[in-house]
């Protein structure tokens, strides 16, 4: 890797002999935070650019994640804004979202307008915070959506999440009032008569054995069927959060079928880690919804593959270890993920032969950019858009260190596993974020 030369095009670079979206070879420029161009470009024609020889590695548009928790306000003992951008660039990623359950809860413009520009201040990945949708996310009173929407942030996706906004009614009323603005509401689904707070294991052959109480995939399925309807009737438009079972993708299914206006994400952790994990009473595998069966996490897989799950999210969930450490029902709820997405679905999916890069584009970068309104993310590799990318080597496994991570907390469910493939750089419109695995 060479640097610029003074006088020479600063903030330049030329990527050789990538293939993009694991297809054709190609030497790609990056000039002035854009692609200019994509072919055959000479180091000379680069006038200087710093290159990066890309040989062997896959280029993707930067991923894009829908689903984060930064914790800040509120827990930055856990993780902030900034300890959070980097590990998703680490992870290749170049947006996520950021999830409102933070303290206080960003149920308005200010609080959204500060998670934004905490985000901007970082400068690693672009924040777009995730507005509530109920006032606190006590599930009551609307939050300020409009306003959110308003913002210096243009909020669009709402979310309750770690909460099922779990009333019909004020269900149907959000769903209506983003209609307005092309808004969309993420549901944590939890029908929570039959999944209350301490139900933390699936019910099963493993909550009886160990005695933990029962989170049945019927309290999903009823919320995602119950939402769907809400969709068709109001015309708006619902994505469903960590989609966790059979059931839930035969819902999807059906509602796609009826052209309903319906997406859906699935985790990393629900496309590998299966409940026999609790066994240990392990918290790091304490997760909402919890880990199912394999079953389920095949049903997830082929979702995934035919698109009628749209989207890989991660969930990550940083906890402090006083949160985390205690026996497992009293335990915090949540695990790492940002940092390891990418490698466990080239493990899953792409080492497995059920996906290709392309379809890893399309479900990590592609489709989450469309559904949260991104338009300036998970674009095409082409001359004129934004140089937000990711080099992945897929020739690289790593093993995974929990302390190795730029997270400030540790829950990771992957410590010691190996996964298929590795984030070589990522670039955030042009500038490099992170250069040979490690922040740049
Ligand atoms: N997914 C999790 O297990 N935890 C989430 C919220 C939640 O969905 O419960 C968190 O904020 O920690």
């Amino acid at each position: 890797m060479s640097a610029d030369q003074p006088g020479e095009r600063s903030g330049s670079v030329l990527i050789k002999g990538a293939s993009v979206l694991g297809e054709q070879s190609a030497d790609v420029l990056v000039v002035d935070g854009a692609v200019a161009e994509v072919g055959k470009v000479s180091k000379a024609a680069a006038g200087g650019a710093e290159v990066i020889d890309a040989d062997g590695l896959v280029l993707l548009p930067g991923l894009v994640d829908l689903h984060t928790h930064l914790r800040e306000p509120g827990r930055e003992d856990a993780e902030t804004v900034r300890t959070g951008s980097a590990a998703a660039a680490v992870g290749g990623y170049t947006a996520v979202l950021a999830m409102a359950n933070t303290n206080p809860v960003t149920d308005t413009a200010e609080a959204a307008e500060r998670v934004f520009d905490l985000g901007r201040q970082a400068g690693l990945v672009d924040v777009h915070p995730v507005g509530a949708v109920t006032k606190g996310l006590a599930g009551e009173e609307l939050a300020e959506l409009g306003l959110m929407a308003r913002s210096r942030a243009g909020v669009r996706v709402f979310s309750d999440d770690g909460k099922c906004v779990a009333d019909a009614r004020v269900m149907r009323r959000a769903l209506e009032y983003v209609k307005a603005f092309g808004g969309v509401i993420s549901q944590h689904a939890q029908e929570p008569t039959l999944a209350g707070p301490s139900a933390c294991c699936h019910e099963g052959e493993w909550s009886g054995k160990l005695g933990l109480p029962g989170w049945p995939g019927i309290a999903e399925e009823v919320i995602v069927a119950r939402d769907v309807m809400l969709a068709r009737h109001t015309g708006s438009r619902v994505h469903v959060a960590h989609a966790s079972t059979a059931g839930t993708v035969e819902v999807l299914r059906w509602a796609k079928s009826q052209g309903i206006q319906v997406t859906a994400e699935v985790t990393p952790h629900h496309l590998l880690l299966t409940t026999d994990l609790l066994a240990g009473y392990d918290p790091t595998y304490k997760v909402n919804p919890p880990l199912r069966p394999t079953e389920d996490v095949e049903a997830l897989r082929a979702a995934l593959a035919d698109g009628t799950i749209d989207a890989v999210a991660t969930d990550h969930a940083p906890h402090a270890r006083h949160d985390k450490e205690h026996a497992f029902g009293d335990a915090a709820f949540g695990m790492l993920g940002l940092e390891t997405a990418l490698g466990v679905v080239a493990t899953v999916m792409v080492e497995s032969g059920a996906m290709g890069w392309a379809d890893v584009a399309r479900v990590m970068a592609t489709r989450p950019a469309e559904i949260a309104g991104l338009t300036d993310h998970g674009r095409p590799v082409a001359p004129g858009e934004p140089a937000n990318l990711v080099l992945v080597d897929p020739a690289a496994p790593v093993t995974v260190d929990r302390d190795a991570s730029v997270s400030l907390s540790r829950n990771n469910p992957w410590h010691g596993r190996t996964l298929a493939a590795s984030v070589h750089t990522t670039l955030l419109r042009g500038a490099t974020t992170v250069r040979e695995g490690n922040l740049a």
